[in-house]
């Protein structure tokens, strides 16, 4: 038995072609959404990221702020940047791509935005009402995950989730979700000072992988059938992909979320849904 692929990429493509609907409906209203992005520096992966973000937003009829600054801005200087995004009406909604560069105080430039421009999800805000359970933009790689499951027809009530990893875009946002009364999910966070993590995992019917370290899930520890997301993006000597997840694990997984081509293209469809969505907001 092989595990059924959690095609990512299909349902992306999916998820795009309803919000080009919305986008164009949105439009008949005068509204025409807009992602911003700031990119601080010239890492070649979060460059890549961010064009993957604006092709996307092309697809779907969003248009497109780009805003870039030195790996050399000064915490002012992107500050800056984040208050002309808060003022201009044509940004709908935006990002600040991460990790910004070392010296720069990542939460207070994520304090300074807009709340209800949070394209990502991760204002305190925002983070805050997801605690309290109030309508909030959700953090798009966990609200991608939850959609990926959905759509496959993946059990969440009553399952037993491992969430492996607890960095602030998807390990501590993730088990908010699974938890809510509409997912009724039972999750168990585990990390780098977690005792025994194959204990754990052979009890998971669903894994989420978000270490970030290569090959971490292995096929001895998965239990038979389970769904295995694999989120963690590391790269080898040639700089290809290497997820979290063990390519056996395909051998005795249920259903196993390629990397790339899973997780990944499904956090890009729903940081268009949540513009889309404030745009809606917007308009009433
Ligand atoms: N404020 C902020 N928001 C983010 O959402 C955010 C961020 N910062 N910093 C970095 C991470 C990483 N991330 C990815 C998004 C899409 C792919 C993606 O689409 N990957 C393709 C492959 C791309 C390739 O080949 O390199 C795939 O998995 O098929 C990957 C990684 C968003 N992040």
């Amino acid at each position: 038995m092989t595990a059924q692929i959690l095609d990512g990429k299909a349902t992306a493509a999916a998820i795009k072609s309803e919000l080009t609907a919305r986008v164009a409906a949105l439009k008949e209203k005068g509204v025409t959404p807009g992602l911003g992005t700031v990119l601080v520096g010239d890492d070649p992966g979060s460059q890549k990221y961010v064009a993957g973000k604006h092709r996307d937003c092309a697809q779907v009829g969003i248009a497109s702020i780009q805003r870039e600054l030195p790996a050399t801005a000064t915490q002012e200087e992107i500050e800056a940047v984040v208050r002309e995004l808060n003022e201009d009406p044509a940004c709908t909604g935006y990002i600040v791509q991460l990790p910004l560069p070392k010296g720069i105080d990542e939460n207070r430039i994520l304090e300074l935005m807009d709340p209800a421009k949070d394209a990502d999800g991760l204002h305190p805000m925002n983070l805050g009402r997801l605690v309290l359970n109030e309508p909030a933009p959700l953090p798009c790689t966990p609200n991608g995950i939850l959609t990926l499951l959905r759509r496959y027809g993946v059990e969440i009530k009553g399952a037993e989730v491992v969430v492996v990893g607890r960095g602030v875009t998807i390990g501590r946002p993730m088990p908010l979700l699974l938890t809510r009364r509409s997912e009724n999910a039972t999750v168990t966070q585990c990390h780098t000072g977690t005792r025994d993590l194959s204990a754990h995992l052979k009890r998971a019917d669903i894994v989420i992988a978000a270490a970030g370290s290569p090959h971490l899930i292995r096929p001895e520890d998965v239990k038979p059938g389970a769904a295995v997301l694999d989120v963690g993006v590391s790269r080898n000597a040639e700089g290809k992909i290497v997820g979290d997840v063990h390519p056996d694990v395909a051998e005795v997984a249920g259903w196993i979320s390629p990397n790339p081509g899973g997780v990944g293209p499904m956090t890009r469809a729903l940081l268009l849904v949540n513009v889309v969505e404030a745009a809606e907001r917007s308009v009433g």
